[in-house]
């Protein structure tokens, strides 16, 4: 859909005037079935209209330069944005380390989930359809390096982080547009918040190289991001203040050919 009409006009100002939150609203509109560019735009218009204020950008954790020292790799920086706050990198990690992953994790995928907005519990939906596995913090010496590695680059305390999931999308499998945080607004969330708080950032490190398809996408920002073995995309959407940025919408695009593995890194507010 990409109309309001009178009913819609008037959902959108009473949420907006209640405090729900602009992300809490895009979510409800695109279950709604809006057009996600549409929707973003139509609460950040209404949004101003109703004198709410915008996401402020504040200094981004990642540090400087072409190149970063991250424990105990050199990692390039081949990409910034400012707004959304996106950081993409080469040589993360290394070939081998991809396909040892990839080895560890292919004989124990199971269909990814997300987090119910009302119960808080994870679901299996049409919108994921990728196949996962996860990793304990630290479970062994070659995880612990990439988390420390992915600390360092971050510049956010490993104790903040989620264990690192790993995902594998065959041909057709795509995520649709989402936000990675918690939506404050609904009821499943308290749960997951009350653990370590908010989402702040996402790292997506992709392991192999894919034939066609399978961009990490930012619709609003018109940035897409093509997967490359050892290459990662960071993102931030949760400022010091605790609002979230409704510009971090991202997408796994539809693989067309080939498959796509990649690994997750969700970093928490607080300790995890
Ligand atoms: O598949 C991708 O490129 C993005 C994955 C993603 O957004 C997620 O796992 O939260
Ligand atoms: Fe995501």
């Amino acid at each position: 859909m990409t109309s309001l009409d009178d009913r819609w006009h008037a959902w959108l100002l009473d949420n907006l005037a209640r405090g729900c939150s602009h992300e809490s609203i895009v979510i409800a509109m695109l279950d709604a079935g809006f057009e996600p560019a549409f929707a973003q735009q139509s609460v950040a218009t209404y949004a101003r209209f109703a004198g709410v204020p915008a996401y402020q950008y504040d200094a981004c954790p990642v540090a400087a330069g072409n190149r970063i020292y991250a424990h105990d790799r050199e990692v390039e920086v081949i990409a910034r944005c400012a707004k959304p706050q996106v950081v993409v990198f080469d040589k993360v990690l290394t070939d081998e380390e991809c396909a040892t992953l990839i080895a560890r994790c292919r004989a124990r995928m199971n269909r990814s989930t997300i987090i119910d907005p009302n119960s808080g519990a994870e679901q299996v939906i049409a919108e994921r359809t990728s196949s996962g596995a996860a990793f304990a913090r630290c479970e062994d010496e070659l995880i612990e390096r990439i988390e420390r590695r992915l600390a360092a680059l971050m510049a956010w305390p490993l104790e903040n982080g989620e264990g690192m999931q790993v995902l594998r999308y065959g041909v057709g499998a795509q995520y649709t547009p989402h936000f990675d945080y918690f939506p404050p607004q609904d009821p499943g969330s308290a749960a997951h918040l009350a653990t370590g708080g908010q989402r702040v950032a996402t790292m997506v490190l992709y392991l192999n190289d894919v034939e066609a398809g399978g961009a990490t996408v930012f619709p609003d920002a018109g940035i897409e991001v093509a997967p490359r073995r050892g290459r990662a995309v960071y993102f931030r959407y949760a400022n010091a203040a605790g609002q979230l940025d409704p510009l971090s919408l991202h997408a796994g695009a539809p693989v067309t050919a080939g498959e796509k593995w990649i690994m997750t890194k969700w970093v928490r507010e607080r300790r995890y």
